[in-house]
């Protein structure tokens, strides 16, 4: 439950906007990034603590195969042999044979830990994303969303699991092998240690530009399933205007750009890949000579030397790979940034926002709602007002009628009694409390709405009603079924209550999915309900159904109906008229038909356009 009274917390807070309009909090450095990562991990100490002690053991047999090359060469070998080959190799097998056991154990826990990670991440990025305040929809597409869930997770995931053991294997390794040069051999170690600063000077001026490309690829990856996403949900919309070619261009071009900053991603890590494993060759041409001539003048063994060059290897394969890896570990901080960034701007800014007053225990127990002197302006459009000084209040049980013309603000109405938005001026009271004084669950139970466009989701028809009540038994789906004129239709289905919907209940025509909705709202059985009549005309039969249904529906509720018909508001005991923000009118239908003023005029139109086109909304 989100309680704040914190400025920021409001919805308004200004928020860190990139030039793409994304909203997420200001970007981080790439150590607070780190920092969040280790954070995450900390709960898993445990399986990561055994995973470092396999890594350790492995990666320590792993150096101590040089030595075996040593005490080949100089003693077994050799002449006056103190080792015979058959103990060396039986020896070497199990070595062997325990590496491998404890290089299994060290994958298998770092993974899993990742994995997990990365699903813990997911579902708090989705609670963070779903939680957020409705202005964040308004401002930011869906594919984005999407895409952070998806492929910025997804990215985090390879590199958490696979790519940060593989990284500690060869850390260990490249490390554990340069000590042992020294080790070995000081004067040989120091003149490859010229070598060294070079490769490392390197290695962090491309991280970085790779970060920075990284971060550019997701945003473009981000901006292409947008399109995709917007496309595909309106794909009869697309098809129907015969977008299909526009449409697939604008998202191969979205692609493309994605792609060219890929290869430029591409060239950098071919380029700096390369430059490693020259510098790495060279030095051991480096060794070979300088450690050549220590053998010939006795300095040094043969063996020795053997040794040296194998360790020299292994630094330069573990610093190759590692190099490697850096890539990925570099475009996994971009998309951690994005992923933290989106995080933290949620943290700012949550959802509803309620008072310091919040009772927990609060319900909405009459259904009295009154609108005292509101004024609102959408957030993402501050400098045209929507609402100015809008004063009503609807008694229990009343049916309130909400008409005006398109986009004089009823269903702005609508959204801020759903306390999806704040009112700048102004108060809205429930049974005679602030609104923001109930707790969230209080204010979903006590206010539902059924939508111009009723939602469904993509489960099947029994899912879809008990969204309104999860714990509902089958009974009582049934019986909002029949009370909402629907069981009839859904029994008729093959699969009746088992019929999938489809994604949006695109398998039902317009007026079963609104049946099924209202279903939902009487299963739900709120004490007011905000009925947001549609608009686009149904048959006669149907039509005669939906309003059968939606009579029962409002029958001892208060209602909020935002009316297109003349029959819907005649219904009504009380009535507003909006005119572009402003409540101009407000009484009964009767009353105001007298007053002759602008409900008076809708009416006379209506009936004009009724004679000439024989339709009934306005
Ligand atoms: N989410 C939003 N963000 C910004 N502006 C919005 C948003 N929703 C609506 N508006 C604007 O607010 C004004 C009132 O819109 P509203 O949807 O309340 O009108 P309406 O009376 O319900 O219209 P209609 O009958 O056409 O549905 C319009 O000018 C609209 O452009």
């Amino acid at each position: 439950m989100s309680s704040s009274t914190d400025p920021a917390a409001s919805p308004r807070s200004p928020l860190h906007s990139s030039p793409t309009g994304r909203d997420v909090a200001a970007p981080e450095g790439a150590t607070v990034t780190w920092r969040r990562f280790v954070g995450l991990a900390k709960p898993h100490w445990r399986p990561l603590a055994l995973a470092t002690l396999a890594l350790v053991i492995g990666s320590g047999i792993t150096l101590a195969y040089p030595q075996v090359g040593r005490v080949v060469v100089d003693e077994v070998l050799s002449d006056g042999a103190s080792y015979d080959l058959s103990t060396v190799g039986a020896a070497l097998l199990g070595l062997f044979l325990i590496q491998a056991i404890f290089f299994s154990l060290r994958y298998y826990l770092f993974t899993v830990v990742g994995d997990r990670v990365v699903a813990d991440l997911r579902t708090s990025l989705y609670e963070a994303i779903i939680g957020r305040e409705m202005a964040f929809f308004d401002r930011t597409r869906t594919g984005e969303l999407t895409s952070r869930l998806a492929s910025d997770t997804q990215l985090l995931q390879s590199v958490v699991t696979t790519n940060l053991s593989m990284a500690l294997r060869y850390g260990v390794q490249a490390l554990g092998g340069l000590v042992l040069l020294f080790v070995t051999n000081v004067r040989l170690s120091l003149a490859m240690l010229v070598v060294l600063p070079v490769v490392m000077g390197a290695a962090m001026v491309y991280g970085r530009r790779v970060r920075r490309l990284s971060r550019e690829v997701q945003d473009a990856i981000a901006d292409s399933t947008s399109i995709a996403e917007e496309s595909i949900a309106g794909v009869r919309t697309v098809r129907s205007f015969g977008r299909v070619a526009n449409e697939r261009a604008r998202y191969s071009e979205a692609i493309e750009r994605s792609f060219d900053l890929a290869k430029s991603r591409a060239v950098l890590g071919g380029i700096f890949g390369g430059g490693v494993t020259f510098l790495a060759y060279a030095t051991i041409a480096l060794i070979v000579w300088v450690g050549g001539h220590l053998v010939l003048s006795n300095a040094m063994s043969a063996g020795e030397l053997t040794a040296y060059i194998l360790y020299v290897l292994f630094v330069a394969v573990s610093l190759g790979v590692l190099s490697g890896l850096w890539t990925d570990f570099a475009r996994a901080l971009g998309a951690g940034e994005r992923v933290f960034g989106l995080l933290d701007a949620a943290a700012m800014n949550r959802g509803r926002v309620t008072s310091a007053n919040v009772r927990e225990d609060a319900i909405i127990t009459r259904g009295h709602v009154h609108f005292h002197r509101i004024s609102f302006t959408y957030p993402t459009r501050l400098d045209s007002p929507v609402l100015q000084n809008i004063d009503f209040e609807v008694r229990p049980g009343q049916k309130l009628a909400i008409v005006g013309a398109s986009g004089a603000g009823k269903s702005t109405i609508a959204n801020l009694l759903s306390g999806f938005y704040q009112p700048d001026e102004g108060e809205i009271r429930v049974d005679g409390s602030p609104l923001n004084d109930f707790p969230e669950d209080a204010l979903r139970a006590g206010i539902g709405m059924v939508a111009q466009e009723p939602v469904l989701f993509s489960g099947t028809v029994r899912d879809n009603v008990r969204y309104g009540r999860p714990d509902a038994d089958e009974q009582a789906v049934r019986d909002a079924l029949q009370a909402a004129n629907a069981l009839d239709f859904v029994e008729g289905f093959p699969e009746g209550l088992d019929t999938v919907v489809g994604e949006r209940g695109v398998r039902l025509s317009g007026g079963q999915k609104q049946r099924v909705a209202i279903a939902r709202a009487l299963l739900k059985d709120p004490r007011v309900l905000i009925l947001d009549e549609a608009t686009s005309a149904l048959d006669v039969e149907s039509e005669a159904l939906v309003q059968e249904a939606l009579d029962r529906l409002m029958e001892g509720r208060t209602t909020l109906i935002i009316a297109h018909r003349l029959s819907t508001v005649a219904r009504a005991d009380h009535m507003v008229v909006l005119d572009r923000g402003n409540l101009v009118e407000a009484g009964s239908p009767s009353e105001l038909v007298e007053q002759g003023g602008v409900y008076a005029r809708m009416v006379q139109m209506q009936a004009i356009k009724d004679s000439a086109s024989d339709t009934t909304t306005w």
